[in-house]
């Protein structure tokens, strides 16, 4: 099997791929992954030792007018860029799992066979414009289906999980990061480029969050200089409580295991990393990314798996609300059964069928129209 992953921009995009990519084990040997020029895609990818090409990608929409004939103009050479490496690599199946970088490959590569993997319970505008050429579309959870045409071939699977988050045992876990057993963790972290406004709710009432339990701060690249600098005002009596890191990588796994409650983002992987741990969550979705956080967070919120708060007035809620939590360890151990009972464990094999069903659909090689 000739597989061509396209997706990238954040890691939402890379992490979902890298599950199913793990999933198929040996019949994912023949693997090109076409990431955008400038993305955070590129490292994680490499990183996992996966061939990588990168071509040129923009969004239009909701772009300034001034911005829009230079964006135009890259999805035009993203989209040459894409029939080149087709033609090259003459894949049988495609699988999208976000990015604006897939609008190209799905316009190029509308003859293969391909999977369109959405995260989010609502398709973002670059997923939505992909699976109008996919073949297969697969959703995080039953939510997703009426956003779809009810003649599109939309399956359920769950959202994929990479093996290395599988397997951490609590006490392993919080041995780890050098945790006391005992107290209670509360992980803070912003999504894969971490988040402004909770780095500096989490900083303004640090010693009082400290008084409540250890914390796990990942704060992503952007911030870690500013909060390098805090962690030298941390009371010496607590600093051995706070734990902050720029980004984990396979350590992430370790993070989830070792905690009790979760304040984040409500990106995708929050709908399955986190049912997968059981970990009740406090979720401040991103203002300014559409509905699609809010719609998440929605999700988890209803099914008493996460409360939810607003990213504006999150200095003043925060601290009550994990006063509230913390002091009421009954609520918070309803919240993990909740947030346990939406997982979805073999999302990813699931995923990996799909593709070897498309795989066995492909016309013979070199016979893709579009891209000779
Ligand atoms: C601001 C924005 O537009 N965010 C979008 C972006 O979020 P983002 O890129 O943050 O994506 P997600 O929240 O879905 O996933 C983040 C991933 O990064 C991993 N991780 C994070 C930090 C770390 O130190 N180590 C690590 O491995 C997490 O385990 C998770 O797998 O893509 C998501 C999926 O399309 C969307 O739902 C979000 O709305």
């Amino acid at each position: 099997m000739r597989l061509l992953v396209c997706a990238g921009g954040t890691g939402g995009g890379v992490y979902p791929a890298l599950a199913i990519l793990q999933a198929l084990g040996n019949e994912a040997e023949n693997v090109l992954w076409v990431g955008s020029e400038g993305g955070m895609e590129r490292d994680l990818v490499l990183r996992a030792q996966i061939p990588f090409e990168a071509i040129p990608a923009a969004g239009v929409h909701g772009v300034g007018w001034r911005q829009l004939p230079r964006n135009i103009l890259r999805l035009i050479r993203g989209t040459l860029a894409a029939r080149r490496i087709l033609r090259a690599y003459q894949p049988d199946v495609l699988l999208f799992t976000g990015g604006y970088v897939g609008v190209p490959m799905a316009i190029a590569g509308r003859s293969i066979p391909s999977l369109v993997f959405v995260p989010d319970i609502e398709p973002g505008l670059a997923l939505n414009l992909m699976s109008r050429f996919a073949h297969t579309i697969a959703v995080t959870t039953p939510r997703s289906r009426h956003y779809f045409p009810a003649a599109k071939n939309v399956v359920v699977t769950g959202y994929p999980i990479r093996t290395e988050l599988i397997g951490w045992q609590r006490n392993q876990a919080r041995q780890r990061f050098g945790l006391d057993e005992e107290k209670p963790v509360l992980l803070v972290m912003g999504g894969s480029k971490g988040a402004r406004s909770i780095n500096r709710a989490v900083l303004t009432h640090l010693e009082a969050l400290l008084n409540l339990a250890q914390v796990i701060h990942i704060t992503g690249q952007t911030d870690w200089p500013e909060v390098q600098q805090q962690i030298a005002h941390v009371p010496i009596n607590l600093q051995h409580r706070y734990h902050a890191f720029p980004y984990l990588h396979e350590d992430i796994g370790a993070a989830f295991a070792a905690a009790d409650l979760i304040l984040c983002r409500a990106g995708a992987s929050t709908l399955g990393e986190l049912p997968f741990f059981g970990l009740p969550a406090i979720l401040v979705p991103y203002p300014y990314a559409w509905r699609y956080q809010a719609i998440n967070a929605a999700y988890l919120t209803e099914n008493r798996a996460a409360v939810t708060l607003d990213d504006a007035k999150l200095s003043e809620t925060l601290l009550p609300t994990l006063q509230d939590l913390f002091s009421h360890p009954q609520r918070l151990q309803q919240m993990a059964t909740a947030m346990r009972a939406l997982a979805t464990p073999d999302a990813a094999t699931k995923l990996a069928d799909l593709i070897r069903t498309l795989a066995a659909q492909s016309p013979a090689p070199r016979k893709h129209k579009e891209v000779q």
